[in-house]
């Protein structure tokens, strides 16, 4: 596949040491935000210096990578700030679906980060050509709600066919997601999505990218040099009523045969993928609980040493679709998706995050999000299948899943 890019032939680029930009969100002057923030720390994006629209594919990953790695190569650089996000970043979001078309890489024009104390500003293209004037951000007015491509009884439905063929032999899991739409009286600012997932959030990783704007808790990879880290999610309950409650909930999770064995397909197919790329692989024999404010999760932090250059892209080419998003075994679970789901997914479920001319870069995968498209908004849920599925148990799991989109438009 090759790659047609909208951008001067030679990028100019210049970082430098800025004071602590404090809270990046609000430095964002448009609506349409490039993120990736988590705990008030990473980079916020703006402007357009390049754009790529990645067509589907099994290979957009190594097509996105190779078109980046000569983008960046003929760049004009002046970085004298030298850390993972300085320089030319590519923000990235791709498509769930190996055939669907919609994946998009972005270089903006600024770029405004914060990492461990050091913060940076950096210029892509002419200084001098000015910006678009900032606009203060307005709040979604007026929402209408709307199912999308399956009410919740087709949606059970779907579920419980999905457990009869797991149950028949045709597949161990799978992951089936549905969305809603919302509606709302002027075009929706990401801005103001961002800000209430941050500060509702703060420790998932709040993103925005050509309109897809969320807030995963799912680091699917994060490399720095060498380095690389995962956070596999699988297996969910809901948090409880009280202290007491919340705990006893967190304990059935933990126990629970049904979810450890959702967790194992996903923790067992990254340790797979990321094996013959690394030294010093480790992944838990057993998950950890990962407690969100809506929602506790069973995870397996997971690190290695790549054993040869590669992007990070290269690397997230080899771990998507990871069973958190789709199944076991991975062909059969995406033929299940298309049959069963009535939908495209498009970018939701999807990679999405940032790399840099070094090939480091960190990309999650796209959970608790929405596609936002003018004043409509797309939100998507999903859960993992297996032979001991509940149909009732997996809705009512998926409208807890909602819950983070539905107060970032809502408030
Ligand atoms: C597919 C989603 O979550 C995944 C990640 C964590 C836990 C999951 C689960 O327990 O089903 C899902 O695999 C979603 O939020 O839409």
């Amino acid at each position: 596949m090759k790659l047609a890019v909208t951008a001067p032939e030679r990028l100019a680029v210049r970082t430098v040491p800025v004071p602590d930009p404090g809270d990046l969100i609000s430095r964002l002057p448009h609506p349409t935000a490039l993120a990736w923030i988590r705990h008030g720390e990473g980079i916020a994006g703006w402007g357009e210096a390049a754009r790529i629209p990645v067509p589907g594919g099994a290979d957009r990953f190594a097509a996105a990578a190779a078109l980046l790695r000569e983008l960046f190569a003929a760049a004009d650089v002046d970085d004298p700030v030298d850390v993972p996000g300085t320089g030319p970043v590519a923000f990235g979001s791709f498509g769930f679906d190996p055939e669907s078309p919609d994946s998009t890489l972005i270089v903006p024009r600024r770029i405004l980060g914060r990492r461990d104390g050091t913060a940076w500003l950096t210029t892509i293209g002419d200084d001098a050509e000015p910006l678009t004037v900032p606009t203060p951000p307005h709040a979604p007015a007026g929402l209408r709600w709307q199912d999308g491509a399956l009410p919740e009884d087709a949606w059970r439905q779907a579920v419980a066919a999905a457990v009869g063929r797991i149950r028949d032999g045709h597949l161990g899991k799978v992951v089936l997601a549905r969305d809603l739409t919302a509606r709302a009286d002027a075009p929706i600012d990401a801005r103001v999505l961002l800000r209430r997932l941050a500060d509702r959030f703060p420790g998932c990783y709040a993103f925005s990218c050509d309109g897809l704007v969320g807030a995963t808790p799912e680091l699917l990879i994060r490399r720095t040099g060498d380095d690389i880290e995962s956070l596999v999610l699988a297996g969910t309950t809901a948090r409880g009523t009280d202290p007491a409650d919340d705990r006893a909930r967190a304990a059935r999770l933990f126990n629970s045969p049904k979810d450890r064995e959702e967790h194992r397909y996903a923790a067992d197919m990254v340790r797979d993928a990321l094996a013959p790329l690394c030294a010093d692989l480790t992944v838990p024999d057993e998950p950890e609980l990962l407690t969100l404010p809506n929602l506790t999760h069973l995870a397996s932090p997971v690190h290695g040493r790549l054993t040869a250059d590669r992007s990070v892209l290269d690397v997230v080419a080899a771990l998507h679709p990871t069973p958190a998003v789709c199944g076991t075994p991975t062909d059969t679970a995406m033929d299940l998706i298309r049959e069963l789901e009535g939908m495209d997914r498009g970018r939701y479920s999807g990679p999405v995050g940032w790399v840099d001319a070094r090939g480091d870069g960190e990309w999650g995968i796209a959970l608790r999000c929405a596609q936002i498209d003018g004043p409509s908004a797309r939100l998507f849920a999903g859960c993992g299948i297996v032979a001991d599925s509940d149909p009732d148990a997996e809705l009512a799991e998926a409208r807890t899943k909602f819950g983070p989109m539905q107060y970032a438009l809502h408030g």
